[in-house]
């Protein structure tokens, strides 16, 4: 089955440049979530990322007008289950995923294919919540997405081979590259990437380093293009805890165990850029260390 249609679930950082990205390779993308001020910043952060890129020479005007063109928001869940490929990209909360899944149900065609922007959660679980685990599968994307290359592409137990390869056909319209990863706890790059980000949380929180020298030591020692803790506020602190939880829980191993300054931050609602604080403050002009 080819793939015209995209219908996009939860429309935060990662929802919009996914609608971003399908657009500007031709897909129609149905932009969905629960508030209408997350539909109008998504639509206004993608103008201003393809103008972006327009300006730097990476795409025409053409591009971005036909782009902007195939989006539409909407708030009704109804509205987006005449979709061929659909991708849950709403908060990192396991029933909040459930929730979605049920409320797509009456909606969606037979034929369409349902994927979850996770990164973390079981695709075998996810999908057996719902009326097609043949037709489930992870479809994972890195933060940013114009940017970042690579796609995880996870099977669960059940995943049929055609919607494997509808996925992967995706993947490379879009012109970036897949990874297949089996169904494990937070897949392949999370596994490794946000243990990381945790040990330099108890870095931090053990006084070994401060945000300043921790950050700039993984720049510079290890050629990091983010320190780890910039990274941790950029990914958002409510989604690196919500993966060790699960790593943590999933892998039954206490080698994953949150560090309590991570749960901290969050529990003060300190989430990282998206709450404008987190291991820094961005309110002012620079960003300013919180420790
Ligand atoms: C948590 C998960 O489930 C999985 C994940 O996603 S883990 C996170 C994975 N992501 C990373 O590790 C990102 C690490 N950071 C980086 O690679 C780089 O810092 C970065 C690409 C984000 C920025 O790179 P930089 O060189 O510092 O900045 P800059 O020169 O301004 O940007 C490079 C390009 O990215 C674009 N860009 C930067 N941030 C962007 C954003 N948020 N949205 C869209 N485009 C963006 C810029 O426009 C620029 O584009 P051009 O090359 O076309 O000019
Ligand atoms: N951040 C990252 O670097 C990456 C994240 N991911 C994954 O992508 C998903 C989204 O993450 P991210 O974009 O960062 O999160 P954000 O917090 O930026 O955005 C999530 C969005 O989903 C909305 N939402 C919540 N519940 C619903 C619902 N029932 N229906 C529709 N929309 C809903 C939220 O609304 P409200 O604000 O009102 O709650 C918010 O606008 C998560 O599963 C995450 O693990 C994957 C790769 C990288």
């Amino acid at each position: 089955m080819e793939i015209k249609s995209v219908g996009v679930v939860g429309a935060g950082q990662m929802g919009n440049g996914i609608a971003h990205v399908m657009a500007l390779s031709g897909y129609n993308v149905r932009l969905n979530d629960v508030r209408q001020e997350a539909l109008d910043d998504a639509l206004a952060l993608i103008t201003k990322n393809l103008d972006r890129q327009v300006s730097r020479e990476k795409i025409s005007q053409t591009d971005r007008d036909g782009a902007l063109g195939r989006i539409s928001t909407t708030m009704d869940m109804a509205a987006i289950g005449d979709s061929d490929l659909v991708i849950e990209a709403a908060t990192e909360r396991e029933e909040v995923k459930h929730k979605i899944f049920e409320s797509l149900a009456p909606h969606l065609r037979p034929e369409t294919i349902l994927t979850s922007n996770t990164s973390s959660i079981s695709i075998t679980r996810l999908a057996s919540r719902t009326d097609r685990p043949e037709k489930f599968m992870g479809f994972h994307f890195m933060n940013p997405v114009p940017v970042m290359q690579l796609v995880e592409l996870i099977r669960g137990i059940a995943t049929d081979v055609d919607t494997y390869d509808a996925c992967l056909a995706v993947v490379n319209k879009l012109g970036k590259t897949a990874a297949s990863a089996e169904d494990f706890p937070a897949f392949i790059v999370n596994r490794v990437l946000i243990p990381m980000i945790n040990e330099a949380v108890y870095t931090l929180y053990e006084g070994v380093g401060n945000v300043k020298s921790i950050d700039m030591a993984m720049k510079l020692g290890a050629n990091h293009p983010m320190g780890p803790l910039e990274l941790a506020d950029f990914i958002g602190l409510d989604t690196c805890l919500a993966i060790m939880n699960v790593l943590h829980d999933g892998l039954a191993d206490t080698k994953y165990r949150p560090c309590p300054l991570l749960t901290k931050y969050v529990e003060a609602g300190w989430l990282g850029r998206k709450t404008q604080r987190g291991f820094y403050d961005y309110r002012g002009e620079e960003p300013v260390p919180t420790r």
